[in-house]
């Protein structure tokens, strides 16, 4: 396929908005052919902004001869069930992180598409695509700061369900640390631990933040501290020490103000400002493989097996968080379809 690739959008909420724009206005070579929402009104307003259907079966939408890919941006529970349906379809499919919440779901997915025999599924996990995460990576690849000793990360978000489960900090928000951290080294976690402090006021009982302590089989250590009601922002830092030198992203801002004695760099409320060239260059490298047999590699993408290791460390995180102890982790063997 070569002409534009028409997709099918399901799941019309804050993520699937922005897809919708960014596919419509600023993605060369597609377009959005049709939304489904459980909430109606809202696959009917995103349908209007961006020129396309709603629609009123999901999985009739993913079927349809009309359309070429499929980008599920619907609640995480959902994510599994529209995952399959395209892979039967055949079609290649974008996924909202994370892949699915379980490790059992994960699997049936991966056990779809390697007996679907080709890769169709890659998983929303947009930091790949970051050009500050990118530089890092570029970096440390290249040999400018030695090899990695420790990964300090931080994420924080200014407020994100307080009173949801505490597994919830870890399946739905460090996912990303835990995906991003082992394609940035290249290599695997094998043991984690997970420390809190006396949780925040305003996380409403949740137990946020929390301190994930992990381990490479290199032995290179990583932090990482999140904290989803904290409140001010939405920050992410991440710092790379290495044996001759340091890498660390800058939080991008489009002003810096002076006055009064001081400087501030404004942050923005959520991830959407904060990343947004990653959600860009995602969709459009995705578009770009759909509309190709043979995707350009090597890729920065995250495949369904990279979806499945993040939730396979997630579980792990959770059962560290559960148990107050460090978790050994040894992955199940890379299908050869994954194999690099
Ligand atoms: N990559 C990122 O940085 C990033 C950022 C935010 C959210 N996400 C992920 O994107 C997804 C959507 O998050 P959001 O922030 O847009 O949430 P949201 O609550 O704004 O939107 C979710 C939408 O899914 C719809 N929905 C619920 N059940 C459905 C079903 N069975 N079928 C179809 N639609 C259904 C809801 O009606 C809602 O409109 C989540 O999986 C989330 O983890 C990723
Ligand atoms: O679903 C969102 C999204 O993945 C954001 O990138 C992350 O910062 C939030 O913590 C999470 O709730």
């Amino acid at each position: 396929m070569n002409r534009e690739v028409t997709v099918g959008l399901i799941g019309a909420g804050v993520m699937g908005a922005d897809h919708a724009r960014l596919l419509s206005g600023a993605v060369a070579g597609a377009r959005v052919g049709g939304i489904y929402d459980v909430d109606e009104a809202r696959a009917r307003r995103v349908a209007q902004d961006s020129g396309a259907r709603p629609l009123i079966d999901p999985l009739k939408l993913i079927a349809d001869e009309s359309i070429d890919a499929v980008l599920i941006a619907s609640s995480d529970p959902t994510h599994e069930e529209y995952v399959l349906a395209a892979i039967a379809a055949g079609k290649p499919v974008l996924c909202e992180k994370p892949l699915a919440p379980t490790v059992a779901g994960c699997q049936r997915i991966l056990d779809a598409e390697t007996a679907y025999g080709r890769r169709l599924v890659t998983v929303g996990f947009m930091r790949r695509h970051d050009p500050g995460y990118l530089e890092l990576k570029r970096a440390l690849d290249d040999g400018d700061i030695g090899a990695p000793l420790v990964l300090h990360c931080v994420h924080r978000n200014p407020t994100n369900n307080p009173g949801q489960p505490s597994s919830n900090v870890i399946t739905n928000s460090a996912v990303h640390e835990l995906d991003v951290s082992r394609w940035l080294l290249g290599e695997e976690i094998v043991e984690a631990t997970v420390h809190t402090p006396r949780p925040a006021r305003a996380a409403g009982g949740t137990a946020d933040p929390q301190l994930l302590i992990l381990r490479t089989a290199s032995g290179t250590l990583i932090d990482v501290e999140v904290f989803v009601n904290a409140g001010y922002g939405y920050e992410v830092r991440c710092e790379l020490v290495g044996e001759t030198g340091t890498v660390q992203l800058d939080t991008p801002s489009a002003t810096v103000a002076r006055r009064g004695g001081g400087t501030t760099r404004s942050l923005p409320m959520d991830w959407r400002p904060r990343f947004a060239e990653a959600y860009r260059a995602e969709l459009q490298h995705w578009v770009d493989g759909a509309r190709r047999a043979n995707p350009p590699a090597p890729s920065p993408a995250a495949t369904a097996w990279d979806g499945y290791v993040a939730t396979y460390l997630a579980q792990a995180c959770v059962q560290a968080f559960e148990t107050g102890g460090p978790v050994a982790i040894e992955l199940p063997n890379r299908p050869a379809l994954y194999q690099p």
